[in-house]
């Protein structure tokens, strides 16, 4: 199953008139459709799983952090269906093989989980738990900055606020030392 989009069409046109709109005015005629083509990409980490994207995993000599910091991400917060956009640090310790992925992929990763109804803790966790059991690694660690226009173009309206949210595991969660490290890498711009 994948995105229904001649059902989100029909949705669309139903919203449309709803809020007292003519779906059959000319700028408008074709939007049911373009909002569908939107979702089904603005969705379609619903229909991926992490092993679709961590594909390239090979072996090099390296056991210490990879990070790879302000990958950008948009999502959509699951109260209001609207977007919450910020970025992404990404980072964690290979273990003992040496087996890492392609940076690119961490990117991939988070898509996978933006791309779907959200709250940021959530899609925090399940980031780092994917990695954590894909490539099983020593430690993952993942901090998410995002602003949340739910909080900014309405309700309580506080545009710039940001809200960052983590997740460690692993050596990343057992180490003071080591979750200072990264910290000090995601934050030392
Ligand atoms: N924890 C968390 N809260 C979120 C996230 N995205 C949106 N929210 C909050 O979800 C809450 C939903 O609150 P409700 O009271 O049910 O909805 P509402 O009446 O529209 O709330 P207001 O936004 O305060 O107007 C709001 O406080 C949002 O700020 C998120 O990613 N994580
Ligand atoms: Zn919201």
């Amino acid at each position: 199953m994948t995105v229904d989009q001649a059902r989100i069409e029909k949705a669309v046109r139903e919203i449309l008139v709803a809020i007292g709109e003519d779906p059959d005015r000319d700028g408008l005629l074709d939007t049911p459709s373009r909002v569908a083509r939107a979702m089904a990409e603005q969705y379609s980490g619903l229909h991926q799983a992490p092993e679709d994207v961590l594909t390239k995993v090979f072996d090099v000599d390296h056991d210490e952090m990879v990070l790879v910091r302000d990958i950008e991400v948009y999502s959509t917060c699951e109260h209001h269906l609207v977007p919450f956009h910020g970025v992404a640090h990404v980072g964690y310790i290979p273990n003992e093989k040496g087996q890492v992925t392609g940076l690119s992929k961490l990117a991939r990763l988070v898509d996978v989980y933006a791309r779907r109804p959200q709250v940021q803790e959530r899609m925090t966790s399940q980031i780092a738990d994917a990695l954590m059991r894909v490539l099983e690694p020593r430690g993952v660690i993942v901090v998410v900055e995002a602003e949340h226009l739910c909080m900014t173009m309405r309700g309580v309206r506080k545009p710039g606020a940001k809200t960052l949210t983590s997740a460690v595991r692993g050596d990343f969660r057992n180490s003071d030392k080591t979750r200072a490290e990264a910290m000090a890498l995601i934050l030392g711009r």
